[in-house]
């Protein structure tokens, strides 16, 4: 996908002032692929190198992530933060120690850069004592086919909290599958791809958490509006195929959604589509040994590739058919008889 145009132009809400959104969301575009001419032009165009998108993610944060360090150089030489905080308080060197890219770090460190998540970045899979979240007061936002979704209060934010079933969560093997799908979500982290937080420990259930994504599911937003407009089909489109591309560019494997629906995709407040739970429905898909009944009740067949049912391939394809399927739903027959 090369068209790096603004998601949501008019609404989406930017730390960086005194530029058109457009042009601070390429920079992050260009940043996150390694692309340094489009830097250099973005910049040189008046685009501010710390401005930050609504996680409040830089230029320095993408490039940083993704181990470019041409990028990384570049951005320092014009002025970036080092020491720039993400929403969930990580620096640039927070993003190159987890995905270990040794020479950004380095390059970082040697301009006072700090990581003050610590080793909780390597960890495998980031657990969060039970006392820090209230279950009692929680808001239920929902259902799915692992079980409830509660809204919660954790440090001072607004997150969602994910409650899997006890009969997944008893099962040791389904468990274990379970959280190794979370620790390489823990890894990831990129604008259209929802932010993983952690796992609670010492809790009777088994619970995670991310970002809660207030203006919830694209299925709700297709339910309410039935067909997009063109420039809002493209925007949306972009979004998803900006996270599917993320997940299938993991090195050193392509992460396979293999459950991607207008369901398991959510928006921010700033109106941004972000892709959630890839990678999960694997467990659902061994529904025989565990005793619970598939996604395909919320409607995930309809999005499933044919391969998928028949269980012969779970290939990059899988999601292509899903994500053309949703892009001729949203764009030509979204109705709210189709959902
Ligand atoms: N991070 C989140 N922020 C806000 N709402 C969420 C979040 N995650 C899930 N939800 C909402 O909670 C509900 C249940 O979500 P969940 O992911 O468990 O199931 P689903 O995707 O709807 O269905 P299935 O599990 O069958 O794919 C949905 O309505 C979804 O919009």
């Amino acid at each position: 996908m090369e068209d790096f145009g603004p998601s949501h132009s008019s609404s989406t809400k930017l730390v960086g002032q005194k530029v058109d959104s457009g042009g601070l969301y390429r920079l992050l575009q260009c940043a996150s692929k390694g692309d340094t001419t489009g830097v250099i032009q973005e910049l040189d165009k008046g685009v501010e190198p710390n401005g930050a998108d609504y996680d409040r993610r830089t230029a320095l944060h993408l490039a940083a992530c993704e181990g470019w360090i041409e990028v990384v150089d570049l951005l320092l030489e014009k002025g970036a933060d080092v020491n720039s905080l993400d929403r969930w308080g990580r620096t640039p060197l927070s993003d190159a120690h987890s995905f270990r890219h040794h020479e950004v770090c380095k390059i970082l460190e040697a301009r006072g850069g700090i990581d003050p998540v610590g080793m909780d970045s390597q960890v495998p899979c980031f657990e969060i004592d039970h006392s820090e979240v209230d279950m009692d007061e929680a808001t239920r936002i929902g259902e799915g086919a692992y079980g409830e979704v509660f809204l919660v209060n954790w440090r001072g934010t607004e997150v969602a909290a994910k409650t899997i079933r006890s009969t997944i969560a008893s099962n040791p093997k389904a468990k274990n599958t379970f959280l190794k799908e979370l620790a390489l979500w823990q890894q990831l982290r990129h604008p259209n791809i929802v932010q993983f937080l952690g796992v609670l420990k010492h809790s009777d259930r088994l619970i995670f958490l991310t970002e809660y994504l207030r203006n919830g599911s694209l299925y709700d937003i297709l339910k309410k509006k039935g067909r997009l407009d063109t420039k809002t089909a493209i925007s949306y489109a972009l979004d998803i195929a900006r996270g599917m591309n993320y997940l299938h560019q993991h090195k050193p494997h392509a992460i396979i959604h293999r459950d991607l629906t207008p369901r398991n995709v959510l928006q921010d407040e700033a109106g941004r589509l972000k892709v959630t739970d890839f990678g999960l429905s694997k467990i659902a898909q061994e529904k025989d040994s565990y005793g619970y009944k598939m996604t395909g009740g919320t409607g995930s067949y309809r999005y499933m590739a044919p391969e998928v049912y028949r269980r012969e391939s779970y290939g990059k394809s899988v999601d292509v058919f899903s994500f053309a399927l949703i892009l001729h739903e949203v764009t030509c027959v979204a109705s709210k008889d189709c959902l």
